[in-house]
């Protein structure tokens, strides 16, 4: 079970809440200025990546203090429960083990009696033969082809997680061609189908409940598009396989149960890329580099579960996180990778953040009165600069940003990557630094703008800064180096998850939508007038039944 504090009761918070207006008036330039230290006291490097939290609004006093707040809400004890696990995911009765995909080291963990270890070792061994025999040729298609096209279908944290991983290694990939079909849009299917040959691809149908609409429409207009073009019932299984928890409907649905790759009830679907749903991630880029990244992750798990919270990475990240959504209001959190491979990051931890954390009623089952989970954007630098930068300079809003780049490229062209990269260093450094009147003033004197346009102008040449970052320096992105970035990042979800004392492993919230949605799909057949909704739903309907 795990603590049910309100960490707005705790003495930390009190203490915090004292402290917040003398910290909300210190600039960080004179942190900085003050301290020479400050960079190496707040910053950590685990293996080959660098974590820079300096240039957040904090002084030692205020992470003292964050850290006695993690340690009052018992995040110790809370570790240990997932980690050991106990069934935390109490609104659906299941243990959260993800940390059990990428346990490499082996160690014995029983579930319900059941040794699971044993378990993931018998689906990765099942893994690795099925993607090397892929890979290699062996696999043979209907007609005696290897496959050259592998189609991901599925959708949330049945695709968000491969796509970001084979996205980020793409420099790894193997020879063969990934697809990712998740829209319940026909044109997504389509535009996909249009371009591979039914005989050299294969489909993988990634669904841990095997139930999801979006995904099993999507797998039955596959399996039409292939048995339309040649295939027959008995060669599905040469092209077909399937990713679940759930047997019963993979075999309902046609698939050879040779061909599933389990997974269980204790892995929840966003943060499932380290299981059975990873065999696209092992396909695209070999199931060596898919080891490589359970690998990365898991040192990131040992990091987690044994390292003080004052040295803690993803405490760290979890803790300044809450400072600035429940002291200074931040709403929102931008994460901004300088590495094109990484573009799909931000939307990534979109799903594990907003789906973890969006809650709003308490683990003693009520109604918070502080805010949760903030809302997760961003884009890959430096086209956010041309797009968004300017709000989160000069707009009204505290946006803390997480920059996040490796220092050597895959693909180190010309001056690329020193231009990239100088780039993000001036980003978070102006972002600190601002720019002030005076030196506004300056500027435009020296371009010899005369007094008067000096004084109309130099109001909106103002960056008043004081604007925090987290610096992520990676020496490479690599499989192991991406498993424990994202291990990281999934640890500070848990963090604040505890700390704001709600259930992060649910996702009931989806249900609603779901549920009507089902109903409105059979109105929606028929040219009856619908009367049964408010007046702007039954208007809607009705003017599509017209237009279509
Ligand atoms: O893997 P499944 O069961 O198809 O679910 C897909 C996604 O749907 C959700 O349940 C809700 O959108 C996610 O949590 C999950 O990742």
């Amino acid at each position: 079970m795990l603590p049910k504090i309100n960490f707005t009761e705790t003495e930390a918070f009190r203490y915090l809440s004292d402290y917040f207006p003398t910290m909300a008036e210190q600039q960080m330039k004179d942190l900085f200025a003050a301290d020479p230290d400050r960079f190496k006291k707040f910053s950590i490097t685990f293996e080959d990546i660098l974590f820079d939290f300096s240039k957040n609004r904090i002084d030692d006093k205020t992470m003292a203090l964050l850290t006695q707040l993690a340690k009052e809400c018992k995040l110790k004890e809370a570790i240990e429960a997932m980690f050991s696990g106990e069934k935390i995911n109490e609104t659906e009765g299941r243990a959260v083990l993800h940390t059990a995909l990428r346990n490499v080291s082996n160690k014995p963990l029983t579930v319900d009696g059941e040794n699971i270890t044993e378990e993931v070792n018998k689906v990765l061994k099942q893994m690795e033969t099925f993607s090397n025999s892929v890979i290699s040729g062996e696999w043979k298609g209907y007609k005696g082809d290897e496959i050259t096209d592998v189609v991901n279908i599925g959708i949330g944290g049945s695709d968000l997680g491969p796509v970001m991983v084979t996205e980020a290694l793409k420099s790894y990939k193997t020879r063969l061609n990934l697809h990712f079909v998740s829209n319940v849009d026909g044109t997504h299917i389509e535009e996909t189908l249009k371009t591979l040959n039914p005989a050299t691809t294969l489909f993988l149908v990634a669904s841990k409940t095997f139930t999801t609409q979006e995904t099993m429409t999507n797998a039955h207009t596959a399996r039409d598009w292939f048995i339309k073009s040649g295939g027959k019932d008995e060669d599905v299984a040469k092209h077909f396989a399937a990713l679940s928890t759930n047997a019963k409907a993979v075999e309902a649905f046609g698939i050879d149960t040779k061909n599933m790759f389990v997974f269980w009830d204790w892995v929840g679907g966003r943060y499932s890329l380290w299981s059975a749903i990873g065999l696209s991630i092992a396909l695209s880029i070999g199931f060596d580099n898919f080891k490589e990244l359970l690998t990365g992750a898991h040192a990131a798990d040992e990091h987690f579960r044994t390292t003080d919270f004052e040295q803690n990475i993803s405490v760290m990240l979890g803790v300044l996180g809450i400072w600035y959504n429940n002291f200074f209001g931040s709403e929102t959190e931008a994460i901004l990778p300088y590495d094109q491979y990484l573009h799909r990051f931000a939307a990534y931890f979109q799903q594990g953040d907003m789906e973890s954390n969006g809650k709003h009623v308490d683990r003693n089952g009520n109604e918070v009165d502080y805010s949760t989970g903030p809302i997760i954007w961003g884009e890959p630098g430096t086209n956010g600069q041309h797009a968004f930068y300017q709000l989160i300079h000069q707009g009204t809003k505290l946006i803390p940003c997480d920059f996040i780049a490796p220092a050597q490229s895959h693909n180190p062209t010309g001056e690329h990557h020193p231009i990239l990269l100088s780039n993000f260093f001036a980003q978070t450094e102006a972002l600190m630094n601002g720019k002030t009147e005076e030196e506004v003033t300056a500027e435009l004197k020296a371009s010899g703008k005369t007094a008067e346009e000096i004084e109309k102008l130099a109001s909106f040449k103002v960056f008043e800064g004081n604007r925090p970052t987290n610096s992520i320096l990676l020496k490479k992105i690599t499989p192991r180096s991406l498993g424990s970035l994202i291990a990281f990042y999934e640890h500070k979800i848990f963090v604040q998850g505890i700390i704001w004392n709600i259930f992060s492993f649910d996702q009931w919230g989806v249900e609603l939508g779901k549920q009507l949605a089902v109903k409105i799909q059979k109105e929606l057949k028929g040219d009856e007038t619908v009367s049964d909704h408010d007046s702007s739903t039954n208007g809607l309907i009705n003017q599509y039944k017209d237009w279509r």
